[in-house]
């Protein structure tokens, strides 16, 4: 219980819970590792949300009690992608893949090594992050203009309010919904006489567009990061160095990466997690084959709407689930 604070007292009392709490929080929802037991979490955020009710000019933008939601938004502004949000070539056969590894070192002139990415079925995000503070967050939209969704995407605990550095930098992932909270929660909907949705993707979707952020709160989301857009002072020039780099700053990324050197090692990472996708506690609709080395990107550029350096191996839908309707909100 936190007696009476002064003022003083109080700015410093609740920097340090700020500071715990959000490495706390980073431990058990970034890197699945939990230093301390819930209890003990729980306790400090009681005594922050003392403070905060004591002095409600001490709340800040990185304090963990903003994740909670309760702002009911109008509707969402339009966020402009100073860098645009790319889609991918899908391969649909080994065929296929070989020929986009063919044109790749057709144009490079020497074999290259390509990092291999589990394909995650949700929404395609934007964070920028300004010294440190999550300042936006955003849809992909078309690419080239998103919503910004910042106040939803607040109340998903992957996602940092501060990263472990105070840098500036813009970052890409997927949010999606964990295949056991996708279950849970159409078995409430349907107790509820509601629409169930149709799949993961469709349940981020409509969670993300909700304008209620307390019922974005309860839809437990889960992100994994895998781009950097402004790498602010970040220094990878590897796709895979990249994805570490994300990690170390403050992302959830994800593990299942492989850097491989041929196509047939390619074309094994693909049959491996075919056979794996079952057992995943999230869905992935293929895997994600990118040319590692971030100059070589550079030197293969872009189609009007995809990089040629980077090819989605997709797999054929899982056994046919009843589609009731796609939501339109990429
Ligand atoms: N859904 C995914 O998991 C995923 C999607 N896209 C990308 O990379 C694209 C982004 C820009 C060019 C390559 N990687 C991923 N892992």
């Amino acid at each position: 219980m936190s007696h009476l604070l002064t003022q003083e007292e109080a700015t410093a009392r609740a920097q340090e819970l700020r500071k715990t709490l959000n490495r706390y929080a980073f431990e058990y929802y970034v890197k699945d590792q939990p230093s301390v037991e819930d209890y003990i979490y729980d306790k400090l955020y009681t005594e922050l949300v003392q403070i905060e009710e004591q002095y409600p000019e001490l709340i800040m933008s990185d304090s963990p009690t903003q994740r909670v939601g309760g702002k009911v938004i109008e509707g969402f502004e339009k966020a402009v992608h100073d860098i645009p949000l790319y889609s991918l070539n899908d391969v649909f056969s080994k065929e296929e893949l070989i020929q986009f590894d063919q044109r790749v070192q057709k144009t490079v002139g020497h074999p290259v090594s390509y990092c291999c990415e589990l394909k995650i079925d949700g929404l395609s995000i934007s964070l920028r992050y300004e010294n440190g503070l999550f300042v936006r967050g955003a849809t992909r939209g078309d690419g080239s203009v998103g919503e910004n969704i910042t106040e939803n995407l607040k109340t998903v605990n992957s996602i940092p309010l501060r990263l472990n550095e105070d840098i500036s930098v813009e970052v890409r992932g997927e949010c999606y919904m964990p295949k056991a909270s996708f279950v849970k929660l159409n078995q409430e909907r349907e107790e509820a006489g509601q629409d169930v949705f149709a799949n993961p993707r469709n349940a981020a979707a409509g969670s993300l567009r909700q304008l209620d952020t307390k019922v974005t709160a309860q839809r437990k989301l889960d992100t994994f990061l895998y781009t950097v857009a402004d790498f602010g002072p970040m220094t990878s020039k590897t796709q895979y160095d990249a994805l570490n780099e994300l990690s170390e700053i403050g992302f959830r990324t994800n593990p299942e990466k492989r850097l491989c050197n041929t196509v047939d090692e390619v074309w094994a990472f693909i049959q491996e997690y075919h056979d794996k996708r079952a057992e995943l506690p999230y869905e992935i609709d293929g895997i994600v084959i990118k040319v590692n080395d971030f100059d070589i990107q550079e030197s293969l550029g872009f189609t009007v709407k995809a990089p040629r350096w980077a090819a989605a191996y997709k797999f054929p839908p899982e056994e046919a689930q009843t589609v009731i309707e796609d939501i339109e909100w990429t």
